[in-house]
């Protein structure tokens, strides 16, 4: 069987992940193409790409298909770059955009004849940046949107389809402008209230910090998303205007409207705010992986000494366990902490967890 050239534009948490999970066929090349070479040498050290470049020519010149996995402008730019490069007839050219309505237009007026565009977007991600974040199984299970335009040849798009296959997402096809309202509203709005409301709790904790020292549950898992990429949201919004604007209106008038229940006291209405949003969210469909967080994360405690995070990371390296994030959680004053260490495979989990064991960590999988 022949190599199929997969080329992925922007080696970060998405082009990682769908680099990691195209890898998965053997017959698959994947070159990595970004402008930082830094990046292309941590994707090549955790053999996420076959090779990397940041010459633009020479990433593309043999690609059969091509991923633009960078920020919504970017996009734009870049295919404005591949207009005037070499590229194989028939190369398929999609991106992984989270709005596609823009992208879409611009690739139907901007790509030559011989090039398939097809608009793309994994229905998963993750607050994280970078390829250390990517996974290859971030978008299973997930929905795949893909957003063909009428005259696309139909053999182009099963082409596309039967690669993401190896996603192992759903691959569905839509029009760009019901994907952008219909997203507009279950995942672009969604970042900005989470972050309008992290902006009001910051205001009120200048004022008195005990707002950040009592923010728990609740608050942490409504603006986990907060945590994402300022400069991805930031083309995000730019992007989706008019139906964030519409979608915007729509809110103001549902909070005015439970605002006005509580200012007339009324118990039963209330309850029933509460009632039927809870029956809607727990009919959503679950699932099993993907677009949750993190698959390998361990927690530890670690006694209030310094030197111990020294110590446990020490114990790992010597022992050959990646680990590819590290973070101590918020505790209570003067007391245990809670390390929680993100490995990249669940075989680098179990060594690290056996080995930390061993010298006495109370270490567990769930916080
Ligand atoms: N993060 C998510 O949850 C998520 C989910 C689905 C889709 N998306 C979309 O995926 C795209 C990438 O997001 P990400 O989360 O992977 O970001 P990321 O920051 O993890 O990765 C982006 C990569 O692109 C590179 N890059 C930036 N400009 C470039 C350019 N002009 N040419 C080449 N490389 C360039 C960066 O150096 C970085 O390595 C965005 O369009 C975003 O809207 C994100
Ligand atoms: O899980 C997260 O952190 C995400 O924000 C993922 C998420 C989403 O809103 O669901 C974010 C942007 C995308 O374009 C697709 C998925």
């Amino acid at each position: 069987m022949n190599t199929t050239t997969i080329t992925v534009i922007g080696v970060g948490l998405i082009g990682g992940s769908i680099a990691l999970a195209l890898r998965g066929d053997e017959h698959n090349r994947i070159i990595g193409f970004d402008v930082r070479q830094d990046f292309l040498d941590k994707a090549l050290a955790l053999g996420v790409i076959h090779a990397g470049t940041t010459d633009l020519q020479e990433a593309v010149r043999e690609a059969d298909v091509i991923f633009l996995a960078v920020p919504v402008e970017q996009i734009y730019a870049t295919l404005d770059r591949l207009r005037n490069l070499d590229l194989k007839p028939g190369v398929i050219v999609t991106d992984v955009g989270s709005t596609k309505s823009g992208v879409v237009r611009f690739a139907e007026a901007h790509i030559p004849s011989d090039v398939t565009f097809i608009g793309g977007h994994p229905m998963a991600g993750s607050h994280k940046s970078g390829v250390e974040a990517a996974s290859d199984r971030l978008f299973e299970n997930a929905y795949y949107v893909l957003t063909p335009a009428p005259g696309t040849p139909e053999e182009q798009v099963e082409r596309l389809e039967k690669l993401l296959a190896l996603t192992r997402a759903k691959v569905v096809r839509m029009d760009p402008d019901e994907h952008d309202q219909v997203v507009g509203a279950v995942s672009h709005f969604p970042h900005i209230l989470a972050s309008a409301l992290v902006n009001l709790v910051a205001g009120y904790d200048n004022e008195n910090p005990w707002h950040h020292r009592l923010a728990a549950g609740g608050f942490r898992d409504i603006t986990r998303i907060a945590s994402s990429n300022p400069r991805m949201w930031r083309d995000v919004l730019l992007n989706n205007r008019e139906h964030l604007l519409k979608i915007a209106d729509d809110w103001a008038r549902a909070l005015d409207g439970v605002m006005a229940l509580v200012r007339e006291g009324d118990a039963d209405r209330i309850e029933q705010f509460f009632k039927s949003a809870r029956e809607f969210r727990d009919g959503l469909p679950e699932r099993k992986k993907g677009a949750l967080p993190p698959l390998y994360d361990l927690y530890i405690d670690i006694p209030d000494h310094p030197g111990e995070i020294g110590r446990i990371t020490t114990l790992l390296g010597a022992k050959q366990i990646n680990i590819t994030n590290i973070q101590i959680r918020e505790t209570r004053e003067d007391m245990l902490g809670v390390l929680r260490i993100t490995f990249r495979s669940l075989a680098e989990l179990e060594k690290g967890e056996e080995l930390l064991r061993f010298f006495d960590y109370n270490v567990y999988r769930r916080e």
